[in-house]
């Protein structure tokens, strides 16, 4: 479960303030697919980094799992990270030198007391659920696009996280592919529980989840239950 309340988040540079959300309520039961939509600029991606703990609101609480998260040191909040979520990016976010295999590893390096056998056997489970088995060798710029969000949503998934936040997760890909890993993401959801927050631009996508809600100038607009997919569940 995650509970956002009364989040504000105001940026301020020396000539300019910028009020990125206001107001915001939101609770994301656990094993909810959540959908995040609304035009650029309406503080989506602050949203999401705000209940990702990769950024502090100017005001306002964060709980993740029952713990409320108040000014936590910079380690604390990397090990609540680490331990419980998992990022999907638009743009992948891969290390180019590292290979498919270590990729998908790189989370549990900060984890304490999981071996190098341990952690090479869990990434070979994570890519093969993504279906890409046969690709653990190969470098991030010798993939396609779905190829690689596939390898970092291995990534995570790896340290089998509560929740995955998902920022434009089809965005830089073709319908095609798109749809693949939309049902990488349902599949998580359905099958193993995990919650999962995407926010998208595309309405086809934010349909397929069982809730989406809308961002307008910072705040939330609208909230509704997409009832045809809760009857799939
Ligand atoms: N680091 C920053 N410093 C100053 N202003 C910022 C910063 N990050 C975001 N903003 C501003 O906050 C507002 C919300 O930005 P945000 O990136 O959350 O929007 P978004 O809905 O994700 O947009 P998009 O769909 O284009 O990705 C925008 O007006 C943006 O200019």
């Amino acid at each position: 479960m995650i509970i956002l309340s009364n989040i504000e988040k105001v940026y301020q540079t020396k000539t300019i303030e910028t009020v990125a959300l206001q107001q915001v309520n939101l609770a994301v039961p656990k094993g909810e697919f959540l959908s995040i939509m609304g035009p650029s600029g309406c503080g989506k991606s602050t949203l999401l980094n705000i209940m990702g703990l990769l950024d502090e609101p100017s005001s306002g609480t964060v709980s993740i799992g029952g713990q409320e998260i108040r000014s936590y040191k910079d380690k604390e909040l990397a090990h609540i990270r680490n331990e419980k979520i998992g990022f999907v990016f638009q743009s992948y976010h891969l290390v180019n030198d590292l290979s498919v295999l270590d990729n998908v590893e790189l989370p549990l390096l900060y984890r304490s007391g999981v071996s190098a056998s341990e952690r090479s056997k869990r990434a070979k489970i994570a890519l093969e659920k993504v279906g890409l088995s046969a690709r653990t060798k190969h470098f991030p710029n010798q993939l396609s696009g779905g190829q690689r969000q596939r390898v970092a949503i291995a990534r995570a998934l790896i340290g089998q996280p509560e929740i995955i936040l998902a920022d434009e997760p089809t965005g830089n890909l073709d319908s095609v592919m798109g749809e693949e890993i939309m049902n990488i993401l349902l599949d998580l959801n359905r099958h193993d529980g995990t919650t999962i927050v995407m926010v998208t631009h595309d309405e086809n996508m934010a349909k397929k989840t069982e809730r989406l809600i809308r961002f307008f100038d910072g705040q939330q607009v609208s909230d509704a239950k997409v009832y045809a997919n809760l009857q799939q569940v």
